[in-house]
């Protein structure tokens, strides 16, 4: 049986389908490659360029290949972004999601594994790591967009063949411990990434989004969770479904939280030196500390993260980095 990773040329979607290929798993991936590459996509994988709204595309994929899961990450990613242009989030995420789910439950596919997010959660009222039953109460419109995906997969699976496991990602960082693929799109704005890129210089320099956060240090608070032990929960996921598991939304982070001065001195420490920073106004849309009580996904997936460590993290971002200044160098 095949496995359907849609937005496979993304950051996170390219490492899970080398971490399938790894596992032996036979893969086809779809992306409009509007943010991702093609080149980031293993070769071994089969791949269709396209966008996951297109039913029409979606049935040539299920009947050209035995797909039995769909890994669905293809959307828009960008908090401050999404405020800006709801609709747009809502479209791309929301009712494009919708069109892929119909196509799924057409052709029968019995399952499906979510990437959803921390945002469902907006700031949590307790300061605790956050349990998937805490009430869901995004802060943006990426954050409900989201969530009303994994409304609509609750509902599909009530009423179809379909189960589902929506995991709700916290912050994603890092690169393959292999060096095959990591965090690419020169448009990304995730701080490990920013912060990396300014430690080498391809950036002038890079803003600290808000200092007067009722957190330690003023600074928001993230749990930053390893893209390899992140690919590896959704290989979990997929077993327990194919082994008869039920549907389930489950946390992937790893309990512990870095605030953006903290992650700052890990890059320069890293590093091994300084580089410019300016203090600058809150970001829209951004909730002052997240952080995630993980237990559900060790207990459930059998998840253990193996890479659970801030400076590691930070170290394989800055090495996918100057791959890809070599790489730009060379054409
Ligand atoms: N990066 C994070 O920290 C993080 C955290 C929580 C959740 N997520 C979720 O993980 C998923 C992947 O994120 P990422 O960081 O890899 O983002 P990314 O932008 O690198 O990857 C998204 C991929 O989807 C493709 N795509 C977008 N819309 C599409 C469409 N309509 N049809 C076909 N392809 C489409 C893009 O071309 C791209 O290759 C997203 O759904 C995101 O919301 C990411
Ligand atoms: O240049 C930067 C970039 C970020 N930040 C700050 O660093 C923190 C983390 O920001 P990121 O952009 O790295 O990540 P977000 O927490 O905004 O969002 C990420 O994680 C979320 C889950 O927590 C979502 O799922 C989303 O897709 C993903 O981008 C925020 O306080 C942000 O304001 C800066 O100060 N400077």
């Amino acid at each position: 049986m095949a496995v359907l990773v849609t937005g496979g040329g993304g950051y996170i979607g390219s490492h899970m389908v080398w971490a399938l290929l790894d596992a032996g798993e036979d893969v086809v991936v779809i992306d409009r490659l509007s943010t991702g590459f093609r080149w980031a996509i293993a070769p071994e994988a089969r791949f269709y360029e396209g966008d996951i709204a297109d039913a029409e595309l979606l049935r040539r994929i299920f009947s050209e290949n035995s797909v039995d899961s769909i890994i669905h990450f293809a959307g828009s990613i960008v908090v401050p972004e999404s405020v800006a242009d709801p609709l747009g989030y809502y479209e791309n995420n929301t009712v494009k999601s919708r069109s892929l789910i119909a196509s799924a439950v057409e052709a029968g596919i019995p399952h499906f594994v979510f990437s959803s997010t921390a945002a469902v959660y907006g700031t949590p009222s307790v300061l605790e790591p956050v349990t998937e039953d805490l009430p869901l109460r995004p802060e943006s419109p990426y954050g409900s967009s989201k969530l009303m995906t994994e409304i609509m997969l609750k509902d599909t699976a009530a009423a179809h063949d379909l189960t589902y496991t929506a995991l709700r990602y916290f912050n994603v960082a890092g690169a393959d411990p292999k060096g095959r693929s990591g965090q690419s799109s020169a448009l990304a704005t995730h701080l490990i990434k920013v912060a990396c890129a300014t430690a080498l210089g391809k950036r002038a320099s890079m803003n600290v989004f808000g200092t007067d956060y009722p957190t330690p240090d003023g600074t928001c608070v993230r749990d930053y969770i390893h893209v390899w032990d992140l690919a590896q929960a959704h290989l979990k996921a997929l077993q327990r479904m194919r082994a008869g598991g039920g549907s389930l939304a489950a946390n992937c982070g790893y309990g512990h939280g870095y605030s953006v001065l903290e992650v700052l001195d890990a890059v320069r420490k890293v590093h091994g030196s300084d580089f410019p920073v300016t203090f600058a106004e809150r970001r829209p849309g951004d909730p002052a500390m997240i952080v995630a009580n993980p237990g559900l996904a060790r207990q459930e997936l059998g998840w253990t993260p193996e890479l659970d460590d801030l400076e590691g993290i930070i170290a394989s971002a800055l090495d996918w980095e100057r791959h890809l200044m070599r790489k730009n160098s060379a054409g």
